[in-house]
Formats: structure tokens, C-alpha cells, sequence
């Protein structure tokens, strides 16, 4: 790119990434002078990028109207709307939002699906609900299923992006009011069941999506719900077992534990009196109530359509994997080999083999040992301390998965003749951390 004087450039910045200049001189190396702080540098044009000379002070609801799309117009456009309260840019038909961290209730009241139902689609200010009205349209125009794709790093606000998604779909695709609504409530539903199950306060976030989920809302010929089916992927697995301060385990755990009478039914207690949550201090969040939770959690997997016994089943089983982390081992007589450590580890086993419904001695030798098989037929090898408790760890986390994967995939009404429908893919982007766990 060749600059010349009086080019308007953005200049590569150690502070703010990229800054706004001008080249006042453009011989050998070209002279820039930085606009906001009238300082003037000698640099090379590899460190510069073309800037859009007419620039509209409020930004442009299109990337493609940029005539320069690079990194720093792009963000400076993306800034300049958000500080007029302009969360959704397009570009093109991708929609980028930014995270508001504030509720804009009148962004998304009826009156606003209203608005976006039927209009073409760039018609109106960028928004999700045209995003998700054009998927909609373009299904029923061409009788062909959509996808919509939600992507960002943990918090950008792909889960409450997908949310909106959903409602909107839920209201141009419901049934008239008179008719049962269940379909739509199902999958409206799902979520606060999906959060409570699959979410967790991470360092970023206080209710982080620890797990890929794909939506898929099912119509029928007229363009009406008529089921709705939930996967989910990739959930950290890790998390069940070992977590850092001030992050938490999934919800469900303190729910559990805040939810009195079901609680004392499990000998649970506070979550600090379990290994699998006090490793963290942290056991609130910010104005929200465990115990609250818990009856929001019940409620919402009575809609999904989760029986009662399957429901008691879930949160035995969870009540069961608290007690589990708690199992403590010795070294045993024998070299490398492993016991419960004491009375303590004794009793949480008891309790645990008890919810699990299995024999505990067989737990303790399934904890304790491990079987390898050979040529020769099986050989049952006994564990050491540290083996044992990753033994324990391990059936913790893959219980949790399949508790999760079972009873939740699987409890959201399906149709299984539905030929049309529109997946929304909640997928997490790249993270970068010092240290990525
Ligand atoms: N459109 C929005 N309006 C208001 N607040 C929002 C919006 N989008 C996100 N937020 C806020 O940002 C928080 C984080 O958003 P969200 O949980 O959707 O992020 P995420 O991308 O799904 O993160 P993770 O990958 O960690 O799950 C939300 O709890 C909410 O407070």
C-alpha cells in the first residue's frame, strides 16, 4: 500500500493497538503525526493501514460500507456505535455483537420481535431478531433447514445470544395462544436446566457455559414448532473434580446442597464440608440465591418433561458424587497398594455406595484396584494413594457426563417426522490464557 501526504492512516500503537494519524510527510520513511496527542513519528508503512477518510461519526451499521475493512477500522467502528448504545453490527449477513454487560430490556420486548417479523433482512437496525427472522424466512421460502452459528470467547454473550435466538423463534413459530404451548416452553425451558447442569462462575464469568450446545428446533409444514431437540458436547469434565479459587463447580452442586429437606435426605451439608467444592472459597454468586436456583431447576425439569423418580434419581446421583470426593485413602500393608484412609472416608463411602445403589465393598475394590486384562485372562492389580483418588476422580467426572448427556439430550420433546428445522450451534471460540486448564 502506498502512502502520500495528507493520507489519513491508522498507526500501530503499544497502548491502544491502533490510533488515528495523518502522513504530513511522505519521503523515505514516511512522517506521521498521530491526531489525538499532534505527535509526530518517522515510520515505515509496513506499521500503517489505510483509514477511511469520510468518517461517520457514529459508524456505520455495515462493515461492508467501510471502504477500508482492516482490524483497526473495524474496531473503531465497533466502538463508536457501542458508546451510543449500538451493540449489533453486520457485516454482510454476519452479525457481530458486543456484550453490553447491562440489560436493554427494550431491545428485545414483543413490540421488538414484532418489528423484525417478515422485514427484510438489513431493512431495519442490525439486531439478533433479523438474524434469526431471516433464518426462519429463508426456511419457509425455500423448505430448506437452517443453521445459525453463535461464536465468541467466554463472555462475549453466546449463551444469552442463543436465548434470544430461541424466544424469537418461539414467537413467530408458536401456536396461537388458545393451543398448548408446552413445545415452546420445553425449549425455553431447557435452558435454566442446561445452565444449572453444564454452567459454572468461572475467573470471567459468573455463569460460563462449560459445554458446546447445539439447539435444534424442529417446524412442521406450516411453519409451526412442533418439537424441539438439545445436544451437547465437549463438557469439561475436569471441572467435577478439581476447581481453583474464586471459581466454583456446575450450579447444580450448590443448589443441591442449599436445597434443605432434600438436602438432609443426602446428608449433605454446606458445600465447604465436600473436597469437590471447597477446594474453591468461593460458594455464592452475586445476588443469587442457591436455594432459589434449586426450585427454578425443579420446576424447569418438570416442564422439560423429567419424571419425578428421574428427577430424585439425578440429584441422588449428584449427592452421591460429592460424597465419593470425599473418600480418603492409606497406603495399605501391602507395597503400592491403597485402603480408606478412616471412619470419615468410611462413612461417605457407606452413604455414597448407599445413593449409588451398589454393594460398597465392590466400590471399595473397584476404587482400590484395577483390573488389566492379558492373554492369561484378567489381573486385578492393586492401586497406590495417588492412583486410587485419580480412580475415584475418574468415575466423578464420567458419571457427571453421563448424567448429564442421558437425562437432559434426551428429556426436550422431539418430532421425529420434522423435515425443517433450524439448528443454532452455541460454540465456544479460541481462548487465551496463561495457563489454558
Ligand atoms: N445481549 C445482552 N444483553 C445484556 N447482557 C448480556 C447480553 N449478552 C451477554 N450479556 C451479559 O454477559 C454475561 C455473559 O454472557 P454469556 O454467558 O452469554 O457469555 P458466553 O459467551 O456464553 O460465555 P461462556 O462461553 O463463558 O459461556 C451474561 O451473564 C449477561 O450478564
Amino acid at each position: 500500500m502506498s502512502f502520500q501526504k495528507g493520507s489519513k492512516v491508522w498507526l500501530q500503537d503499544k497502548e491502544y493497538a491502533w490510533v488515528e494519524a495523518e502522513v504530513i510527510d511522505a519521503r523515505d520513511k514516511l512522517l506521521v503525526v498521530t491526531t489525538a496527542r499532534r505527535t509526530k513519528i518517522m515510520v515505515g508503512p509496513e506499521k500503517l493501514l489505510p483509514r477511511d477518510p469520510d468518517e461517520d461519526l457514529g459508524g456505520v451499521d455495515d462493515m461492508t460500507k467501510l471502504t477500508y475493512l482492516n482490524e483497526p477500522g473495524v474496531l473503531y467502528n465497533l466502538a463508536r456505535r457501542y458508546a451510543l448504545n449500538e451493540i449489533y453490527t453486520y457485516t454482510g449477513s454476519i452479525l457481530i455483537a458486543v456484550n453490553p454487560f447491562t440489560k436493554l430490556p427494550h431491545l428485545y420486548n414483543e413490540h421488538m420481535m414484532e418489528q423484525y417479523k417478515g422485514v427484510r433482512f438489513g431493512e431495519l437496525s442490525p439486531h439478533i431478531f433479523a438474524v434469526a427472522d431471516a433464518s426462519y424466512r429463508a426456511m419457509m421460502d425455500e423448505g430448506r433447514s437452517q443453521s445459525i452459528l453463535v461464536s465468541g470467547e467466554s463472555g462475549a454473550g453466546k449463551t444469552e445470544t442463543t436465548k434470544l435466538i430461541m424466544r424469537y423463534l418461539t414467537y413467530v413459530g408458536g401456536k396461537a395462544a388458545v393451543d398448548d404451548r408446552t413445545v415452546e416452553q420445553q425449549v425455553l425451558e431447557s435452558n435454566p436446566l442446561l445452565e444449572a447442569f453444564g454452567n459454572a462462575k468461572t475467573v470471567r464469568n459468573d455463569n460460563s457455559s462449560r459445554f458446546g450446545k447445539f439447539v435444534e428446533i424442529q417446524f412442521d409444514g406450516s411453519g409451526r414448532i412442533s418439537g424441539a431437540a438439545i445436544r451437547t458436547y465437549l463438557l469439561e469434565r475436569s471441572r467435577v473434580v478439581k476447581i481453583t479459587d474464586p471459581e466454583r463447580n456446575y450450579h447444580c452442586f450448590y443448589q443441591l446442597c442449599a436445597s434443605g429437606k432434600d438436602a438432609e435426605k443426602y446428608n449433605l451439608g454446606h458445600p465447604w464440608s465436600f473436597h469437590y467444592l471447597n477446594q474453591s472459597k468461593t460458594y455464592e454468586l452475586d445476588g443469587i440465591s442457591n436455594a432459589e436456583e434449586y426450585l427454578k431447576t425443579r420446576r424447569a425439569m418438570d416442564i422439560v418433561g423429567i419424571s419425578l423418580d428421574n428427577q430424585e434419581a439425578i440429584f441422588r446421583t449428584l449427592a452421591a458424587i460429592l460424597h465419593l470426593g470425599n473418600i480418603e485413602f492409606s497406603p495399605g500393608k501391602e507395597h503400592d497398594s491403597s485402603i480408606i484412609k478412616d471412619s470419615k472416608s468410611n462413612f461417605h463411602l457407606q452413604v455414597a455406595a448407599n445413593l449409588f445403589m451398589c454393594d460398597p465393598d465392590l466400590m471399595v475394590v473397584t476404587l482400590c484396584s484395577r483390573s488389566i486384562q492379558t492373554r492369561e485372562g484378567n489381573i486385578i492389580k492393586a492401586l497406590d494413594c495417588a492412583a486410587a483418588a485419580s480412580n475415584r476422580d475418574a468415575l466423578a467426572k464420567t458419571v457427571y457426563a453421563r448424567l448429564l448427556v442421558e437425562n437432559i439430550n434426551k428429556s426436550v420433546g422431539q418430532d421425529l417426522d420434522s423435515k425443517i428445522q433450524i439448528g443454532v450451534l452455541d460454540i465456544y471460540g479460541f481462548e487465551c490464557f496463561e495457563n489454558n486448564r
